[in-house]
C-alpha cells in the first residue's frame, strides 16, 4: 500500500487475520502508533523504551516490534495540512495493520471538532472498550483495601449519547428537532423549547449484545465469578433499561443461564470450569458507591458509553489513578490500544507525567499478540519499579521516601527492573 505521509519500516511484517479472527502474528510485526497530543510526546516515548526492552528480554532479538508512525490530532495538522485531524491513510493503516496503539487525543469543550478518539472507534467499528482496574503492590490509594479492587470494564464504545449526535441551542437544526418532537412526538417537557441544546441517545439491541457477549465470554476464559450489568434504566428506560434487558437476555439465550432465586440475577455454569457465574445488575448511580465501598463484591463490569467513561476514572482513582489505568479499543480483528488518561495539557512537553498508563495498555497489546513473555516482564518491571518506590510525580506526592521520576526515567526503571 502507498502512504502520502506515513513510513513503512524496512524489515517489519504485516500481522495477518485468520477466518475465526485469531492473528497471525510474525516476530517483525509493524505495529502503528499515534503519537497523541499534549503529553503525548512524553508517554508514547517512555512506552517504547518499556516495550522494546521487555520484547528484547523476553526473546534475545528473535522477535523485535518495527513501530510506524501514523498521525491524528494535531500532529495530522502539521504533517498533512491544517484542517486534516484524521487522515485517511490513518485509518486504512489501523485497520490493514490490525493491532496499534495510540496516546491521547484532544477534544475541544463546548466546541470545535467532534472527539478524534470517539471518531476512530467509531469509523474501526471498534466496539468494545477495555480497561482492566487492578491495584499494584506499593501503588498509593485512597481507599482501605485497594487490592479488592479488581474489575474488568466492558464499555460499549460505538454507541450512546457519547456518540455525539447533538445541535446546539439556538440553531435551526435544534429548533427543527424540538418543533419534530413537540408537534409529531407529542413532547410537552421539553423545559424551555425557545432555546435548547438537543442531544440523542442510540441504543440498539445488536450494540448491547455485541458488548454483552464479549464480557460474558471473557468471565468464562477468564474464571471470574460475576458480570455486572451498569445502567441507569429507572430513569431511560427504552435505552439504559434496555441495555441492562438485553444483556441478561442475551446471557440466558447464548450462556444458558436461568434465574437466580426467582431473578432478576441470574446465573449459569461456565463450560469451562464448571463452576456459576452470576449475571447482575446495578443502576449506574449507586454503583459509584459500591465500588468504593463494597468493591471485591464486582468482577467484570459491562455497561454503556457514557458510564462507562465515568466508572473508568472513578475506579482508576482507587488503584493510583488515571496515570496507571489501561485499556484497549476492540473489534472482531482490528485492536487499538490506549490510555484512559487525556492528553494533560499542563504537563505537555515537560518529561513529568507517569507513562503507566500507555505502558500497562501496550502490556495488554503484548498478550493480545500471543507474546506473554514479554508482557510478564512488562508487569514484573513495573510492579518492582514501584516496589522500590522509585515513580512519577503523581505517586510521589502521595508516598513517603520515594524517588521521584521523570516520565523518561519511569520508563527506564519499568526496563531496568525486569
Ligand atoms: N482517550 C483519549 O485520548 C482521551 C482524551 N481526553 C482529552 O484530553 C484533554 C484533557 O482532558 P482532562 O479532562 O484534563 O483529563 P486528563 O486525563 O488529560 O487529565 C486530568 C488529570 O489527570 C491526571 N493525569 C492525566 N494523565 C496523567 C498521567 N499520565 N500521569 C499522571 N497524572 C495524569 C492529572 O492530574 P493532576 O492535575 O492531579 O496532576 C491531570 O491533570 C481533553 O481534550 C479531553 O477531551 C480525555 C480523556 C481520554
Ligand atoms: O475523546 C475524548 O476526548 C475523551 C474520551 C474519554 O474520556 C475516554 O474515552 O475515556
Ligand atoms: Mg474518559
Amino acid at each position: 500500500m502507498g502512504f502520502q505521509k506515513i513510513v513503512v519500516p524496512e524489515g517489519g511484517e504485516k500481522i495477518t487475520v485468520n477466518a475465526d479472527n485469531t492473528l497471525n502474528v510474525p516476530n517483525n510485526p509493524i505495529i502503528p502508533f499515534i503519537e497523541g497530543d499534549g503529553i503525548g510526546v512524553d508517554v508514547t516515548p517512555a512506552m517504547k523504551i518499556a516495550i522494546n526492552a521487555a520484547v528484547q528480554k523476553a526473546y534475545n532479538g528473535e522477535r523485535k516490534i518495527h513501530w510506524m508512525e501514523v498521525y491524528a490530532g494535531e500532529k495530522a495538522t502539521q504533517v498533512y495540512d491544517p484542517d486534516t485531524w484524521l487522515p485517511e491513510e490513518t485509518l486504512e493503516a489501523v485497520k490493514d495493520y490490525v493491532v496499534s496503539i495510540k496516546g491521547p487525543l484532544t477534544t475541544p469543550v463546548g466546541g470545535g471538532i467532534r472527539s478524534l478518539n470517539v471518531a476512530l472507534r467509531q469509523k474501526l467499528d471498534l466496539y468494545t472498550c477495555l480497561r482492566p482496574v487492578r491495584w499494584f503492590e506499593g501503588v498509593p490509594s485512597p481507599v482501605k483495601k485497594p487490592a479488592d479492587v479488581d474489575m474488568v470494564i466492558f464499555r460499549e464504545n460505538s454507541e450512546d449519547i457519547y456518540a455525539g449526535i447533538e445541535w446546539k441551542a439556538g440553531t435551526a437544526e435544534a429548533d427543527k428537532v424540538i418543533k419534530f418532537l413537540r408537534e409529531e412526538m407529542g413532547v410537552t417537557n421539553i423545559r424551555f423549547p425557545e432555546n435548547c441544546g438537543i442531544g440523542v441517545k442510540p441504543v440498539s439491541v445488536e450494540g448491547t449484545k455485541r458488548l454483552v457477549r464479549q464480557a460474558l465470554q471473557y468471565a468464562v476464559d477468564n474464571d471470574r465469578e460475576s458480570v455486572t450489568l451498569v445502567h441507569k434504566g429507572n430513569i431511560m428506560k427504552f435505552t439504559e433499561g434496555s441495555f441492562k434487558d438485553w444483556g441478561y437476555e442475551l446471557a440466558k439465550e447464548e450462556f444458558g443461564a436461568e434465574l437466580l432465586d426467582g431473578g432478576p440475577w441470574m446465573q449459569f455454569k461456565s463450560p469451562k470450569t464448571g463452576k456459576n457465574i452470576v449475571v447482575k445488575d446495578v443502576i449506574a448511580d449507586a454503583m459509584l458507591q459500591q465500588i468504593l465501598l463494597r468493591p471485591a463484591e464486582y468482577d467484570v463490569i459491562a455497561t454503556l458509553n457514557l458510564n462507562g467513561d465515568y466508572l473508568s476514572d472513578a475506579l482508576a482513582a482507587e488503584v493510583g489513578g488515571i496515570g496507571i489505568a489501561p485499556g484497549a479499543n476492540l473489534a472482531d480483528a482490528v485492536a487499538m490500544f490506549e490510555a484512559t488518561h487525556g492528553t494533560a495539557p499542563k504537563y505537555a512537553g515537560q518529561d513529568k507525567v507517569n507513562p503507566g498508563s500507555l505502558i500497562l495498555s501496550a502490556e495488554m497489546m503484548l498478550r493480545h499478540m500471543g507474546w506473554v513473555e514479554a508482557a510478564d516482564l512488562v508487569l514484573k518491571g513495573m510492579e518492582k519499579a514501584i516496589s522500590k518506590g522509585e515513580v512519577t510525580y503523581d505517586f510521589h506526592r502521595l508516598m513517603d521516601d520515594a524517588k521521584l521520576l521523570k516520565c523518561s526515567e519511569f520508563g527506564q526503571a519499568v526496563a531496568d527492573n525486569m
